[in-house]
């Protein structure tokens, strides 16, 4: 049985179909194609404008759903602890910390030096880039020595003021620095440094150790095309791009995310494998709209992951999550 209803959502009537598992099939009818415009940029234009009109309805509902959820597996393992019975391996959360970590031999650096180019969203949600970069350096099998260089503005600012508590100056393998020497200062060796950037041509084929990796650490949504490449060029620093259509199918512009792309140079020292690496970090729907070829749709999809990661940075259960992350590896440290 499928239901409809009609309704305005601003300038644009929406119909909302429920299947029959109770999923929403959201249709947008669009007004006429203005003069000059193809429909493909029409199509694109309304459907930046509604998600504008609805994001903040959208993100409120999602935290919602996302702590009900949370609640019921809280009860659900309560029941079971109750009945005296082992709790299932698949409701038990992953453990935080990996005893058996090696040292991937490579170096991170983590170019903050732009955080004059963010909305204070994008301040946000990058922080809470850094964090997930801590956890994973913490839970994967291998880490690597992490660098957080230009550290010293509204960044610095939102973790020394509204995130004190995660001790951010004492995290394992992580090094918080004000300037960026390490990537400009004299005596640098620039053979031994590579910026990752999607921007360049050149492919990176592995990861060596002894190598030092450096990252953008911005939020930008794509606004600021080229900018850690042309960073790089007058640095004289070489650059590469992830090998990321060797091994998986992305269409358009292939620009991750932060914590992603450290996330899979991670994971890559497990096996090697950059195909492994990249399917067991990106998302499910980046992938399958690669599959689908749906070209148009690659910077939605960006955008979306870029927008979940900023929503994710509000609530405070994600928060808490990393600081719980923090607060272990201090006392670990018997801090
Ligand atoms: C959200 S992107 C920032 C995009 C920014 N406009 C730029 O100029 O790089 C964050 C960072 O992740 C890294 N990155 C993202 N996608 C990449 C890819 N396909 N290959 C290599 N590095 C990538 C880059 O270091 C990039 O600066």
């Amino acid at each position: 049985m499928m239901s409809e209803e009609n309704k305005e959502i601003g300038k644009f009537e929406i119909s909302c179909t429920v299947d029959d598992n109770g999923r929403e099939i959201i249709r947008m009818k669009l007004p006429p194609v203005p003069e000059g415009m193809s429909k493909r940029q029409w199509k694109k234009q309304c459907k930046r404008v509604r998600h504008e009109e609805t994001k903040d309805e959208y993100n409120k509902t999602k935290r919602e759903k996302k702590k009900k959820a949370r609640l019921n597996k809280r009860l659900k393992i309560q029941a079971i602890v109750d009945r005296g019975e082992e709790i299932p391996k698949e409701l038990k959360r992953p453990k935080k910390v990996n005893d058996n970590q090696k040292d991937s031999g490579i170096e991170i650096i983590m170019d903050c030096a732009f955080d004059d180019l963010m909305h204070e969203k994008e301040i946000a949600s990058m922080t809470n880039q850094i964090t997930r970069a801590f956890s994973s350096n913490r839970r994967e099998n291998h880490f690597a020595k992490v660098t957080i260089t230009s550290f010293n503005k509204r960044l610095k600012k939102r973790f020394d003021t509204k995130l004190t508590n995660f001790r951010y100056q004492d995290w394992r393998n992580f090094e918080f620095v004000e300037d960026e020497d390490c990537i400009t200062g004299p005596g640098v060796d620039k053979s031994k440094l590579i910026y990752l950037t999607a921007d360049t041509d050149e492919k990176l084929e592995t990861l060596e150790p002894g190598m030092k990796y450096i990252v953008g650490g911005i939020v930008d949504k794509n606004r600021h095309k080229c900018l850690c490449l042309n960073k790089a060029k007058e640095l004289g620093i070489q650059t590469r791009r992830l090998p990321i259509d060797d091994f998986i199918r992305i269409s358009g512009r292939q620009v991750l995310t932060t914590t992603h792309v450290i996330q899979i140079m991670l994971k890559y020292f497990d096996d090697k494998n950059w195909k492994e690496a990249f399917q067991s970090t990106l998302p499910e729907r980046k992938l399958q709209y690669g599959i689908d070829g749906e070209d148009d749709q690659t910077d939605d999809v960006v955008d979306k992951a870029a927008d979940d990661i900023a929503d994710e940075s509000n609530t405070e259960d994600n928060e808490s999550e990393h600081f719980d992350d923090a607060l272990e590896d201090n006392s670990r440290l018997e801090l």
